[in-house]
């Protein structure tokens, strides 16, 4: 997550913190100096907020740092479900994607670039800062944050050169209330005893605001199922012309004969994709895909995602799979 100074990203993860449905979310900071996630977790103070075992772990790093700290946060059994890295304000978003991109942990998944706003201060901050394009068309997820604080011409005005902008999905929000569930998978069923902890962490929480529900930013997600193989050509083409507003696609594709009868697990966050191959388990062979994302056309998308199914799946398609191979999992 980066952003300008005061643009909200502290609130934003706090936000997430709190709201957090049961995910367990570990926390990276790089500027311990701009945050205060709470007087529990010490600055830097990484073993005591591991020993609370409760989903916050925060601790100092710098860019270097980030991958150590990754393995520290990220192995089988570990207590996080998902990290967020906040990027100081003038932390090169660029660099810091491109350390996790390059983390060697096989548990460690990009979940995304988000690039948080401040929709007051938004043109004053291009001004000074026009870079400012470079880190919207780069996030998968730009958040127009403090939306409160702009009238109705400046929003239309603001969000409307955001979109523009941004090659990514666009959400508004009001103090960083936007729904986990855009930015992080379903949390995992867990035991009681460890469902306690995550309540005893709650508890804990200096809770400041409001919780509402109602406030979170509302985001879509559209699912598609085929019993019909996806012809790879067709697919990635479908991909490659993705609607912006998509800001993940995930699940198992069937390319038929032309994947060797494989299942080919999508994953994507804004422009990046890739695909892990597995054997199908006995009688679960088909393509089932969520898209998560803002402003999506649900009808639209499905009707791209039906022309994708393959008329001849019996007939390899090398050409297509060249393609797929290219975002393949070493
Ligand atoms: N009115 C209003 N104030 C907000 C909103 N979001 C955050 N703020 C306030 O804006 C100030 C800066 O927010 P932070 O979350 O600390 O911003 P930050 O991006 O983490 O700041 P740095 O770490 O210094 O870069 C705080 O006083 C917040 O309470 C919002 O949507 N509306």
């Amino acid at each position: 997550m980066a952003g300008y100074l005061g643009s909200g990203k502290t609130t934003l993860l706090n936000h997430l913190l709190r709201n957090n449905d049961g995910r367990r979310i570990g926390v990276l900071v790089n500027d311990f100096g701009s945050i205060n996630i709470d007087a529990m977790t010490v600055a830097g103070q990484v073993d005591a907020a591991l020993s609370l075992q409760n989903g916050c772990l925060c601790c100092a790093v710098d860019e270097e740092g980030v991958d150590p700290m990754l393995d520290r946060l990220a192995y089988p059994g570990a207590p996080v479900d998902a990290i967020v890295i906040e990027a100081s304000g003038i932390a090169e978003p660029r660099q810091l994607v491109r350390l996790v991109l390059s983390s060697e942990n096989p548990h460690i998944e990009f979940g995304g670039m988000v690039e948080v706003v401040d929709a007051a201060e938004f043109e004053a901050t291009r001004n000074r800062h026009p870079e400012l394009d470079d880190h919207l068309r780069f996030a998968d997820l730009v958040v127009v944050n403090k939306i409160d604080r702009v009238d109705e011409a400046d929003h239309r005005r603001v969000l409307g050169t955001v979109r523009e902008v941004a090659d990514g999905a666009v959400l508004e929000a009001e103090h960083g209330r936007i729904s986990a569930g855009i930015l992080f998978d379903d949390p995992e069923v867990r035991d009681s005893a460890e469902a306690a902890r995550q309540l005893s962490f709650a508890d804990l929480w200096h809770d400041d605001h409001e919780h509402d529900e109602h406030m979170h930013a509302a985001y879509q997600s559209v699912e598609f199922t085929s019993d019909r193989p996806l012809n790879p050509s067709a697919f990635m083409r479908f991909l490659n012309e993705r609607s912006r507003g998509v800001y993940r696609i995930k699940g198992p594709v069937d390319f038929g004969a032309s994947g060797a009868n494989r299942r080919f697990v999508l994953h994507t966050v804004g422009v990046y994709a890739r695909f892990d191959r597995s054997r199908w388990p006995a009688g679960a062979r088909r393509t089932e895909l969520v898209f998560i994302g803002t402003d999506l056309d649900a009808d639209q998308l499905t009707k791209q995602l039906e022309d994708c199914v393959d008329s001849d799946p019996e007939v390899v398609d090398e050409r297509g799979m060249l393609y797929v191979a290219r975002h393949l999992e070493d």
